[in-house]
């Protein structure tokens, strides 16, 4: 199996705090890979790390068998346009309609021409299972489900394949959360993607995840699949993890 993301020996300061000490994971192709932990663990920091919008104290992260710390600012740019985020709070510019929206990473990144970029958004859309004529709509006029949507056709804007998802579905209702766990699983199959995910929402994680990476303390306190977490001796696991859907 071919590893796409693997993290050795993170560690990650912020003044006197020290949020990872010695975090070792690795993400594998075509996975859903997910970071679960209790609040405040370092779970969105660890995203933004690997996704290089946050710089780390120690170690080393390998994405794409590039390590992401010593590259060119070309090299920076030609891995960037190989993976799509989707942060927590959908992060659309709210002055632009969803298809400028979604339009954005091929306007930044490519140099198709306007016609060619129109087609691109206008699969996208479908793709993500909004209607066509969404896309004239600002983000203030859409549902927070259709925000999430879009914020996913932007991320998938470029083709990536990786996927970052900070908390899809929080905030929304769950048959809307139900929905766009569906609207993942299928977007694996058909898009061949791999996606690491931060989540908190059981029903989803339970649903959507292949491999889980717990962090505790500092720590990786389990990196494997759901049915080999039930052996871990850790308390948040046994609380969190309670419920059994
Ligand atoms: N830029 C920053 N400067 C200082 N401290 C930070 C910064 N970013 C994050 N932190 C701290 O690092 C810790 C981890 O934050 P992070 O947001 O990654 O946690 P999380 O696991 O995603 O939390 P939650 O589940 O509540 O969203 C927190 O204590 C936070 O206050």
């Amino acid at each position: 199996m071919m590893k796409l993301i693997e993290v050795k020996d993170l560690t990650t300061v912020f003044g006197e705090k020290i949020v990872h000490y010695g975090i070792n994971l690795s993400v594998n192709e075509g996975e859903i890979y997910g970071i679960v932990g209790p609040s405040g663990c370092g779970k969105t920091t660890l995203l933004r790390e690997i996704v290089m919008l946050q710089e780390f104290h120690n170690g080393s992260i390998e994405v794409l068998g590039k390590k992401i710390e010593n590259l060119s600012s070309k090299e920076i740019l030609a891995l960037k346009r190989q993976w799509g985020v989707l942060f927590q709070f959908g992060a659309l510019f709210s002055s632009l309609t969803v298809a400028e929206n979604i339009a954005l990473p091929l306007v930044e990144y490519t140099s198709l021409s306007k016609k060619m970029i129109d087609d691109i958004v206008r699969f996208k859309i479908r793709l993500v299972g909004l209607k066509p004529e969404d896309g004239e709509l600002y983000p203030s006029q859409i549902s927070g489900g259709m925000r999430k949507k879009a914020g996913l056709a932007r991320a998938l804007a470029l083709d990536p394949k990786l996927l970052f998802l900070d908390e899809p579905t929080s905030g929304l209702d769950p048959v809307s959360a139900r929905e766009f766990d569906n609207l993942i699983l299928d977007l694996r199959k058909m898009l061949n993607l791999t996606i690491v995910m931060v989540s908190h929402d059981l029903r989803s994680i339970y649903d959507t995840l292949d491999k889980i990476a717990i962090i505790d303390n500092k720590k990786i306190a389990f990196e494997g699949s759901l049915d080999e977490m039930d052996s871990v001796e850790n308390q948040f696991v046994k609380t969190f993890f309670k419920e059994k859907l």
